[in-house]
């Protein structure tokens, strides 16, 4: 029996039948009837987080077997576990048959049903589920949407969710997000906990790291969203190619009912292309696409900008606006309010999202003025000073462009991660030399890796643009970073603008497994002060 009522809960045998529905070719040991009824209450990835009576899922890694850990997990009251050939021998060595053990191939992918079963989450159970991926936009496009989902929901006294980088969030409750999309056991316990909470619909950030490691297995999207495709991530994916492929797993059929495809680059044609299940295009550049929406008559309004986004089969027009700046932030409310109003669209879903409130919350509500800490966030306006995420080739040239101003200076302060795609940082460095007047290299998170030679891959980029371009730039390094800071505020006159990137809301550093306290925002406006310079926050 598939759990649908309120409570978690399944046990070890209707466990291994839902896995055998759903594909696998359980073993369970020992073989017994008292075994197949050790009932499961929960279940848990991370030894630390095992509860009493929680099935443990012990999967194999890079650093350890999360099976090394049973004797942990014991102690802690696991009343089974699921694990691989591996993990059987480890829990038999050191338990011997205590507990029932759940024998699978692959334990990140069955994690999903298997957590599914337990939690009740099924393809049309509470909360409606939207997916956004991409390289980047991800979380502002998730910010919008949750601000969308709530202007139709909250009137139907109904809660919003929230899954992403910065925060996880149910109603008005907050928790702090470790992981851009956490593991598949985690998310199904937080399905389960959403609906407990009165939680009718979710916006989720999913990273290529999650669907390469399988975390959302289990999950079904009402609509999944595609924003764009550049280069990132390359150290896992190793190609562009295995890059895109991480990302189209999420566009089929079986994992998600309605994809919106963003079509302004050709990764995005490709993906539309590929999409198995109800397949809608959105094209935001202006370009020609013949795709099914389009956003147009895009006008400046205060700092952000008001669009029309239009219907080529249907004629309608919907006329909104977003007050974050940068065209790429009318690509991201486009996306959103996009498949929220393909969401009202579907059938399995009329009963939360009628088609006339999402249009009335886009014209009237103002869905996407909201802030998204540490994206594009202003912090003052002379200078203009503004904390940003870009950490990537693409979102740098489109932070760069949106910050322009016709008058004054571009001085940019950037650094890369440690232990993340290297072969981005000349790149980026060069981006940064050519679009900025004044450079400031710095660090983000070095984590194990030398600040110095981080910087240095960043530098190399930065020297050979100039000298190919014959470019004027100033170009510095400076570290720590609150220093690079002092320096791009000490450099800036009123008509200026300071751009800080990559670092967004991020609170402090890890260097070398040390927690280095910053945070962009509160270092630039204390800075800006100190200098005389007034911040929006108030004072000067
Ligand atoms: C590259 C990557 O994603 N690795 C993930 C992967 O690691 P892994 O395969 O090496 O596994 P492992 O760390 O050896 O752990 C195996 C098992 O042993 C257990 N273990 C392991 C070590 C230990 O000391 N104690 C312990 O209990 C673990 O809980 C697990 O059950 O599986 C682990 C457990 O499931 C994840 O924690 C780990 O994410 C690490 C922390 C990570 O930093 N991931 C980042 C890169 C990531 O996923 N980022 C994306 C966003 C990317 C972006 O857009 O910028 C995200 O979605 O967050
Ligand atoms: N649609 C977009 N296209 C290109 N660049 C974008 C887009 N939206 C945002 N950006 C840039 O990328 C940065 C990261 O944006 P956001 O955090 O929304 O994306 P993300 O996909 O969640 O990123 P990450 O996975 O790295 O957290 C922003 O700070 C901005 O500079």
């Amino acid at each position: 029996m598939v759990n649908l009522s309120g409570a978690a809960g399944a046990d070890v045998g209707t466990l291994a039948e839902q896995l055998v529905a759903a594909g696998y070719n359980p073993i369970v040991t020992p073989v017994a009837a008292t075994a197949d009824r050790v009932h499961l209450t929960g279940a848990a990835m991370s030894p630390k987080l095992v509860e009493p009576g929680d099935l443990f899922v012990a999967v194999t890694g890079a650093r350890a077997h999360g099976a090394d850990f049973i004797q942990e997990v014991i102690d802690r009251g696991a009343a089974a576990v699921l694990t691989d050939p591996a993990g059987v021998v480890k829990v038999r060595e050191a338990a011997g048959y205590r507990l029932p053990v759940i024998e699978v191939a692959g334990v990140r992918d069955a994690a999903g049903p298997a957590a599914a079963a337990i939690y009740g989450t099924t393809a049309t159970s509470d909360p409606a589920l939207f997916g956004v991926t991409g390289t980047n936009g991800k979380t502002t496009t998730t910010y919008f949407l949750r601000s969308l989902l709530r202007a139709v929901l909250t009137p139907q006294g109904r809660e919003t969710g929230l899954i992403g980088t910065i925060e996880i969030a149910a109603g008005q409750e907050r928790i702090a997000s470790e992981m851009t999309t956490p593991e598949a056991v985690a998310l199904h316990k937080l399905m389960h906990s959403f609906r407990g909470k009165n939680v009718a619909a979710a916006a989720m950030e999913v990273s290529s790291h999650a669907i390469s490691y399988q975390r959302i297995s289990g999950l079904y999207y009402d609509v999944a969203g595609f924003t764009n495709l550049t280069q990132d991530h390359l150290d896992l994916h190793g190609t562009m190619e295995d890059y895109f492929a991480a990302k189209a797993d999420l566009f089929r059929r079986a994992r998600t009912r309605t994809s919106v495809i963003t079509v302004d680059d050709a990764a995005g044609h490709q993906m539309a292309a590929e999409a198995t299940g109800h397949v809608v295009t959105l094209s935001t550049n202006g370009q020609p696409a013949q795709a099914h929406w389009e956003v147009s008559e895009v006008e400046p309004a205060g700092l952000g900008s008001a669009f029309t986004l239009a219907n080529r089969h249907t004629g309608e027009r919907i006329r909104t606006s977003t007050a974050l700046p940068g065209a790429f932030n009318v690509s991201n409310a486009a996306l959103a309010a996009v498949m929220v109003l393909e969401a009202a669209a579907s059938s399995e879903r009329t009963q939360a999202f009628h088609r006339q409130d999402v249009v009335e919350a886009l014209q009237t509500a103002q869905p996407f003025h909201i802030q998204v800490p540490g994206r594009m966030q202003v912090i003052a306006e002379q200078p203009a000073a503004i904390v940003d995420f870009a950490h990537n080739p693409d979102a740098m040239i489109r932070a760069l462009e949106a910050v322009r101003r016709p008058t004054g200076r571009l001085i940019l302060v950037i650094g890369a991660a440690g232990e993340r795609d290297a072969t981005k940082r000349p790149t980026m460095g060069a981006i940064a030399v050519r679009m900025a007047d004044h450079v400031i290299i710095s660090d983000d998170d070095p984590h194990g890796e030398d600040p110095a030679e981080i910087r240095a891959g960043l530098l190399n980029g930065a020297r050979d643009a100039i000298a190919t371009g014959g470019l004027s730039t100033t170009l510095e390094e400076i570290s720590p970073r609150a220093d690079a800071i002092a320096a791009a505020v000490a450099a800036a006159e009123p008509e200026d603008t300071i751009l800080l990137a990559g670092r967004g809301h991020e609170v402090h550093q890890d260097v070398a497994g040390t927690r280095v306290e910053i945070d962009d925002r509160e270092e630039l406006a204390r800075t800006l002060k100190a200098k005389g310079f007034a911040t929006l926050d108030g004072g000067a």
